[in-house]
């Protein structure tokens, strides 16, 4: 059976379903779909689209790890946090089965190993390995899945802090684990990670950031890694990495890659958003 990992939606139903055609055309036999995450928001439909990704899900022939506007959707939804202006999260907010999708979604999770790659929606801190970031992932997914999850959520925001060490307990602990896993694009060699840069693939000379990708001596280099999350990155195709945010919802596409012989799908769209551009 074949698997195509697919980046993030953000809301654009159109070309998920148009992709998911493509995928039908070039793949005759069972195929399972694993999504990058940012299964919602900025773009026009995340109430259809959840419900797509959902159903599918049910059926067994997908899933997805949770990126940082599903986390947000779940904040918003319990009451934790105010929306944002740019928000597209109002129609799922006020759907008859939005506790079903809002269930299913919390108890994604944030790293997936599958046919020898590991899919997360942003990255990993250079001192961990794929089966590390697995594990981590774990704990973060049992607070999630856990009586106390509104807690869990309550504790999950800042950026601090900014750098992993084995010896850090509780909120902190998950809250480093959940910023890389879902929101980290730069960091120093040491891993210290940035969440101000967005708008690039590269960071300006001296900055002292790099690609979490192109830390010396990451211990994922072995790993094959795929991810999400980075949309001014756009495609990114190396030997054991692969960058699948294509950015969608701002005018890119919507891309698909088949984990088994590699090929690569995408769908291109009008462009929701516009770069750079607050709100809608
Ligand atoms: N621990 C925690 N602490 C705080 N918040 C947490 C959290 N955990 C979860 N969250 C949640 O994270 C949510 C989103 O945070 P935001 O801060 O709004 O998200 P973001 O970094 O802008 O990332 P996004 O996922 O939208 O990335 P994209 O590349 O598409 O877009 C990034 C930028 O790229 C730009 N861009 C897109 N295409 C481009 C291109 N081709 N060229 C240049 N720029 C481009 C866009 O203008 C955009 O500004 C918040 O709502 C918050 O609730």
């Amino acid at each position: 059976m074949k698997t195509y990992v697919i980046g993030d939606l953000q809301g654009c139903h159109a070309q998920t379903v148009e992709l998911l055609e493509r995928i039908g055309q070039s793949c005759a036999g069972p195929h399972t779909l694993l999504f990058a995450g940012d299964l919602v928001n900025r773009g026009p439909q995340s109430l259809a689209t959840l419900r797509l990704v959902h159903g599918l899900a049910r059926r067994g022939q997908a899933d997805s790890v949770l990126g940082n506007h599903d986390l947000h959707l779940l904040a918003v939804a319990a009451g934790i946090r105010p929306p944002h202006a740019a928000d597209t999260l109002d129609e799922i907010l006020a759907a008859p089965d939005r506790d079903a999708l809002l269930d299913w979604l919390r108890r994604r999770p944030l790293a997936l190993l599958r046919d020898g790659h590991l899919l997360v929606h942003a990255g990993l801190l250079p001192q961990w390995s794929a089966q590390q970031a697995v594990a981590l992932a774990g704990e973060v997914e049992s607070a999630l899945r856990g009586p106390a999850w509104k807690d869990f959520l309550l504790d999950m925001y800042g950026n601090a802090p900014a750098a992993w060490d084995e010896g850090l307990r509780g909120a902190a602990r998950l809250r480093c684990i959940v910023n890389a896993l879902t929101r980290l694009r730069f960091c120093t060699a040491d891993g210290v990670m940035d969440f101000k840069m967005k708008e690039s693939g590269s960071a300006p000379p001296g900055s002292g950031l790099l690609p979490w990708f192109d830390v010396p001596g990451r211990r994922s280099a072995g790993d094959k890694v795929v991810f999400g999350h980075w949309s001014a990155l756009g495609l990114l195709r190396r030997p054991a990495l692969i960058g699948l945010d294509s950015g969608c919802v701002w005018g890119g596409s919507l891309s698909a890659v088949c984990l088994d012989d590699g090929s690569l799908l995408q769908v291109a769209c009008p462009g929701y958003r516009r770069p750079g551009a607050a709100a809608p």
